[in-house]
């Protein structure tokens, strides 16, 4: 389609627009923009052009100005504009001829547009890390669900905001998911016991081997589940990095407060656990229930629910979504697997998903397995009652966003699941209808009274022009202690941090939160989201 960004203004957008919104915002559909003289008044009008599929720029030669020398030369606000249009890989075509004007003219013009892409400034360090993520939806990670890999731990150790070292006053400290230890050195310190607890055991390993050939005479590393550990002491200081994009969206504040939703809190469970509470309960699975090898025990798909969640049949306890047990229904929080050998002796704990106990159970040929529901699992049970926590305090916040590539991709997997999914998304192509960066959940730590971590947040934006959204984009603010921050929200971007990301092979970037349906704003019109976290 051929829009004209001045003349028509508003209306050029708009027409572009209801054009797209009849051919179901196919993809296919791209636009050849016409540069005229007079630009839109706004810049945010303007710019919503740069989150459009925009294929190619017509630049009439009346749109130039002529300089002192005679050259025509483009308006500081066109030049700016034509250079923003470069990132997105667009093809400039000149148009016409001022009046008398030879052929060879044309030169000029070409000269100066050329000059123009080549004035663009390299690359930076982390536009280049970055570029291969632009406009592409990555899952988040699930680091308590997956051991992450090797490579992933090595992008992370890349971020020089994160590995800051932060003075407290510490004896002992624990870094909790300790990775491959970048906060272990972070810490520091040879007057500090510090103790590395991480459940990846490949991760352990490093940790093992770099204690050793790096000296670490003061750290001791712990491979078992954090919300599990019981600690010989207790911690001054727990260190963590566990937030997602989103900031809770990952392991925090679980894993470090174990705080869940009360019970009637959150969004309905969608199975019911019959069992009887209690703070540290155990039960001996029916002898039915025995691991086989080869056969990943007796775990199978739920037919009410789409085979995406699990359920086990043990006893009268039913256990929701095996492979995420702190979905776990009513008081508890957690689950815990141990496996028994034939003398009934513990053989091998995790507090993974019942697919992996299975898994591990069939490898070792072991037969019994106990279930351990935890109250409240959580790293925090070992902190010092005056002991502090980095990060201590974060906080997520939330715009709406106009992402017409994200939105198609979300839409191209055909179905309902990839809808309600959230991604880490490098925005590229991207605009934002409002200037509102609104805060939505808050979290901090220690949380010693248990409070529930449950939230609801009903946020109000406006739109400061015509436009079509297509989800919401997600940050997080950080607080690590004492006024020092880590922050992926625009309006607070620690400079230089760019490992962000809910998967660490990535960088660390925003959420996107798609719409199943865009809505179409009109100026001043109001959206509201409402939302409160998954567990
Ligand atoms: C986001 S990564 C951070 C790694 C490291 N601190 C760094 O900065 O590179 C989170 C780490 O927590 C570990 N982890 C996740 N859940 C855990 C748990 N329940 N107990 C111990 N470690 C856990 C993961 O295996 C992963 O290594």
């Amino acid at each position: 389609m051929l829009a004209r960004c001045a003349e028509l203004q508003v209306d050029g957008w708009n027409s572009w627009n209801a054009l797209r919104l009849l051919c179901d915002q196919n993809p296919r559909l791209q636009v050849c923009l016409e540069l005229t003289e007079d630009l839109p008044e706004t810049d945010r009008e303007l710019h919503r052009w740069l989150a459009e599929p925009v294929r190619s720029v017509i630049i009439p030669t009346d749109a130039f100005l002529t300089n002192k020398q005679g050259f025509p030369v483009l308006s500081k606000r066109h030049k700016a504009f034509l250079l923003q249009l470069f990132r997105n890989k667009v093809q400039v075509i000149l148009q016409g001829l001022p009046e008398g004007a030879k052929e060879t003219e044309t030169e000029k013009y070409l000269h100066y547009v050329a000059r123009l892409f080549q004035s663009r400034p390299a690359p930076t360090a982390q536009e280049q890390f970055e570029t291969p993520y632009h406009d592409w939806l990555q899952a988040p990670l699930q680091p308590l669900q997956d051991n992450l890999e090797s490579q992933t731990y090595e992008t992370f150790e890349k971020d020089p905001v994160k590995c800051r070292t932060h003075g407290t006053r510490t004896r002992q400290a624990m870094v909790v998911g300790a990775g491959r230890g970048p906060l272990v050195v972070a810490v520091g310190g040879a007057q500090v016991k510090i103790w590395a607890v991480e459940k990846n055991p490949n991760a352990v390993v490093t940790l093992r081997h770099r204690c050793a050939v790096e000296e670490w005479t003061n750290v001791e590393v712990i491979g078992e589940d954090m919300r599990f550990w019981d600690a010989p002491r207790k911690a001054d200081l727990i260190v963590s990095e566990l937030l997602g994009s989103f900031g809770d969206n990952e392991l925090s504040p679980e894993c470090l407060d174990g705080a869940g939703p009360r019970q009637g809190e959150g969004p309905p469970p969608r199975t019911e656990a019959s069992v009887g509470l209690g703070v540290f309960f155990l039960i001996l699975i029916e002898p039915s229930f025995r691991l086989k090898p080869g056969v990943v025990g007796s775990i199978r798909s739920n037919p009410s629910d789409s085979g995406a969640f699990a359920v086990m049949p043990i006893g009268n306890l039913v256990v929701a979504n095996p492979k995420k047990p702190t979905m776990l229904c009513g008081d508890h929080r957690a689950v815990r697997f141990l496996l028994l050998d034939g003398a009934g002796q513990q053989k091998t704990s995790t507090g993974q998903s019942a697919l992996d106990v299975a898994q591990a159970a069939n490898e070792q040929g072991s037969h019994d397995v106990v279930i351990d529901l935890l109250k409240m699992p959580s790293a925090q049970r070992f902190l010092e009652p005056d002991g502090a926590c980095i990060p201590s305090k974060y906080t997520s916040s939330l715009t709406p966003v106009t992402t017409h590539k994200l939105w198609n991709d979300v839409k191209n997997y055909n179905d309902l699941a990839h809808f309600e999914t959230a991604y880490v998304v490098k925005f590229h192509q991207a605009f934002y209808p409002t200037s509102q960066v609104e805060k939505c959940f808050e979290f901090s730590h220690p949380n010693w009274e248990l409070s529930s971590n449950d939230r609801y947040a009903q946020i109000e934006f406006t739109s400061e022009v015509d436009a079509l959204v297509h989800g919401f984009a997600g940050y997080f603010h950080c607080e690590l202690y004492a006024g020092l921050s880590v922050s992926i929200n625009p309006e607070s971007y620690s400079e230089g941090m760019f490992s962000w990301s809910g998967r660490l092979d990535g960088p660390r970037f925003p959420i996107y939160f798609p719409l199943r349906t865009p809505v179409n704003l009109k100026r001043g019109e109001k959206l509201t989201s409402s939302g409160r976290p998954a567990w």
